[in-house]
């Protein structure tokens, strides 16, 4: 596993994120639109027409593999392609994670693309959404990975407005414990712990951030 130094200026990487967060947000919309849609089947047809051909010009260059995890000399990250935070996944709700006193928080909204059970988050969901916190919240002077993670679901959690928040309990060598829960407008939906570990191979490498800068 390696990170990948992206050698360009801050000015750049937010220039990059400005062409690439509307185009993300419209591919995320449009994966909301089919889920919901009912419009006729001659339509549907069209509308993947449409959109193969704009798959076909995407695809008429690419990278070989997966985006990475680059970083800029500054240490910002761009963790693009992210399940969780991916400015270029339109996957990722996307997450926009903020470090606070205690640990991290993050405020987001989940619509059709996540459901599970009738009209909410679907379980795996929630645990991939905490422990990416729970690691970022760990990941303070560095990566860190997820050993174990436990998550206790207390109460469905449903589709909308919500917020998540993360916090590190204690530290024994390479090894960081956390917790986390998801929250609604009337509380904690699910909770999470885990233990994340800094990797033996990564205690003599520079710090590199995985998080957005
Ligand atoms: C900012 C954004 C943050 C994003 C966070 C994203 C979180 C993720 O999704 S990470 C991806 C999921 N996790 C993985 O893929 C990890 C895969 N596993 C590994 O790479 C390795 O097993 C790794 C790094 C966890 C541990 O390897 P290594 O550094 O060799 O550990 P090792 O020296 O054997 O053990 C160190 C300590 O950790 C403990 N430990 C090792 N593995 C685990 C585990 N899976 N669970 C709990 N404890 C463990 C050991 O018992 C040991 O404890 P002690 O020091 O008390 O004896």
């Amino acid at each position: 596993m390696e990170f990948i130094l992206e050698d360009i200026s801050e000015a750049e990487v937010a220039r990059r994120r400005g062409v690439y967060t509307p185009l993300t947000d419209t591919v995320r919309d449009l994966v909301d639109a089919v889920i919901r849609t009912e419009v006729s089947e001659d339509a549907l047809d069209d509308a993947r027409r449409r959109i193969a051909e704009v798959v076909a010009d995407l695809r008429s260059k690419q990278m070989d593999g997966p985006y990475g995890v680059r970083h800029t000399r500054q240490n910002t990250g761009m963790a693009w392609g992210n399940a969780v935070i991916g400015v270029r996944n339109a996957l990722a709700p996307p997450l926009d994670v903020v470090h606070v006193d205690d640990g991290v928080r993050s405020d987001f909204t989940l619509g059709a693309a996540y459901e599970g059970p009738p009209g909410c988050v679907h379980g795996g969901v929630c645990a991939m959404l905490l422990d990416h916190l729970l690691g970022n919240a760990a990941s303070t002077e560095g990566p860190c990975y997820t050993g174990t993670i436990t998550i206790r679901y207390l109460r469905p959690t449903r589709l909308g407005a919500l917020s998540a928040r993360a916090w590190v309990t204690e530290r024994t060598g390479r090894k960081l414990y956390a917790k986390g829960t998801i929250s609604d407008a009337e509380g904690v939906t699910c909770e999470a712990e885990g233990v994340f570990i800094v990797p033996r191979s990564a205690v003599d490498t520079p710090a590199v951030r995985w998080s957005q800068g």
